[in-house]
């Protein structure tokens, strides 16, 4: 499939999430621009996947036009995957030390971040998904409360929180999903 010409060199993403927009633009840019625009997307229930694709399907028939979004999954291990794409709604409910408390009964505090970006060259075109995961593990909160659970994700040693952003970006899973994204633009180019 070849995306339309303008989508190129520059994608549209669809969030309401600043601090993905600036991770996002500090990964592909200046190779791909990112542009954004902020909509009220209603998010449905299921696995990250459907979650993705759903949004990635309303965001274009919104826009008219090709779009990027993306959602972003917090998995426990010892809860076989929960809060996954449910993250946002139990970090407003019961906040960093609540998720920690998720997982006092269990020994395993391991978890990982998933990303998921859907592309969508319009209304009626298939997204196309790009997934990245980082490895890591649920531990009290340390580090800068700007962004979600950065400072209780710890990453061999360092929480998110504690990383200056281009240590973040190097090894998060945005970047990871976000290499999958570059490598598949840089087909589309030269196709
Ligand atoms: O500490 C963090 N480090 C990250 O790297 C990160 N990425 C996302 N999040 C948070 O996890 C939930 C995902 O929900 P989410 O994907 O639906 O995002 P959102 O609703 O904020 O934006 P969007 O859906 O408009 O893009 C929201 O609470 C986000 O704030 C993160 N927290
Ligand atoms: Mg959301």
């Amino acid at each position: 499939m070849t995306a339309p010409t303008a989508a190129r060199h520059m994608v549209n993403f669809i969030t309401g999430n600043a601090n993905k927009l600036g991770e996002v633009k500090a990964i592909l840019e200046p190779a791909i621009q990112v542009q954004s625009q902020t909509l009220d997307l209603i998010e449905v229930q299921g696995t990250l996947e459907e979650v993705t694709l759903d949004k990635c399907r309303r965001a274009a028939d919104l826009i008219e036009g090709p779009v990027l979004v993306e959602d972003t999954c917090l998995s426990f291990n010892a809860l076989n995957g929960l809060p996954g794409p449910y993250i946002k709604w139990f970090l407003t409910s019961i906040g960093l030390e609540g998720l920690n408390n998720l997982l006092a009964a269990y020994e395993d505090k391991s978890a990982k971040a998933v990303c998921t970006f859907a592309y969508s060259a319009g209304p009626g075109h298939e997204p196309i998904l790009f997934q990245g995961i980082t490895d890591g593990k649920i531990v009290p909160a340390r580090g800068p409360t700007n962004f979600g659970w950065d400072p209780i994700f710890e990453y061999e040693g360092k929480t998110y929180a504690e990383m200056d952003k281009v240590e973040k970006n190097k090894i998060s899973h945005r970047r990871r999903a976000l290499e999958k994204l570059q490598v598949w633009f840089a087909q589309e180019m030269t196709s």
